[in-house]
C-alpha cells in the first residue's frame, strides 16, 4: 500500500457503511449514515491540527488550556453532488471552515470528467484545503478535482473518500503523490461500467433519490 493512503477501518464507520451498501438502504437513512461517518472521519482527519495555548479562567482556577491554531480556516472543496453528503458532515464538527465547490460530473460511457462549476475562497492560497467525494473508482474526477485545486495554490490539500477501487487509488496516487488520500475500505475492482464492486452503487443518486 502507498504510504500516502490511509484506511480508517474503526469499527463504528465499518458497520455504518455496510449499512450504507445494502440495496435496500432507503435514501433518507444512506443520507443519515453518510452524514455521521463524516463525522466519524472528521475526527481522524483532524488528528494533525496544529494546537496553541491560551490563558483561560475556568470558574476555579486560571489556565493555559489548548486551542486550534489555524490562522486561516480550513477549506472544505466538495465535489458536486455527492461531496455534498460528506461536506454536511464536517461542517457540523467544524462550522468556521469555509467552503469550495467543484461541479463534476462522469460521463456515463467515457468515464472522463466533465467539469460544470467551480467556486473556492479568493484567499484559498493561505489556507489548507480537505476535497471530498464519496467514491474514488477510476480516479478520473478526483485527480481532476484535486489538479483544479492545486492550480489555485493552497498551502495543503488532503482527498477523503469512503469508498475506493484498487483503480483509483492506483491512478490517484501516480498522479498526485504527493497528496494523502484517507478512504474506510478498498473494494475488489471496477466493473465494465466503471463501478466499484461490490460498491454501494451510484453514491449522488443513492444520496438524492434520483434513481
Ligand atoms: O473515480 P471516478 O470514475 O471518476 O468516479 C467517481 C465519481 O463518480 C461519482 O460522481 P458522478 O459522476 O456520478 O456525479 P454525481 O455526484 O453528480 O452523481 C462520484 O461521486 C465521483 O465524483
Ligand atoms: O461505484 C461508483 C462509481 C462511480 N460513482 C459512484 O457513485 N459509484
Ligand atoms: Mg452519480
Amino acid at each position: 500500500m502507498h504510504s500516502q493512503v490511509k484506511v480508517i477501518e474503526h469499527p463504528l464507520i465499518q458497520h455504518k457503511l455496510t449499512l450504507m451498501r445494502k440495496a435496500e438502504t432507503t435514501t433518507t437513512t444512506f443520507r443519515v449514515l453518510l452524514k455521521e461517518i463524516s463525522l466519524l472521519l472528521t475526527y481522524e482527519i483532524t488528528r494533525d491540527l496544529p494546537l496553541k495555548y491560551e490563558q483561560i479562567k475556568t470558574p476555579l482556577a486560571p489556565m493555559n488550556a489548548p486551542v486550534i491554531a489555524l490562522d486561516k480556516k480550513l477549506v472544505i472543496v466538495s465535489i458536486q453532488r455527492a461531496g455534498q453528503g460528506i461536506l454536511d458532515g464536517i461542517l457540523e464538527l467544524i462550522p468556521s471552515a469555509t467552503v469550495g465547490h467543484i461541479g463534476l460530473y462522469r460521463d456515463p460511457k467515457t468515464l472522463i470528467p466533465v467539469e460544470y462549476y467551480f467556486k473556492v475562497p479568493q484567499d484559498i492560497d493561505q489556507r489548507d484545503v480537505l476535497v471530498v467525494d464519496p467514491m474514488l473508482a477510476t480516479g478520473n474526477s478526483a485527480v481532476a478535482a484535486v489538479e483544479r485545486v492545486k492550480s489555485t495554490n493552497p498551502m495543503s490539500i488532503k482527498f477523503l473518500c469512503i469508498l475506493a477501487a484498487p483503480e483509483g487509488i492506483e491512478h490517484f496516487t501516480e498522479v498526485h503523490p504527493d497528496i494523502p488520500l484517507y478512504t474506510t475500505a478498498i473494494d475488489d475492482h471496477l466493473d465494465e461500467n466503471g463501478y466499484i464492486i461490490p460498491g454501494l452503487g451510484d453514491a449522488g443518486d443513492r444520496l438524492f433519490g434520483t434513481i
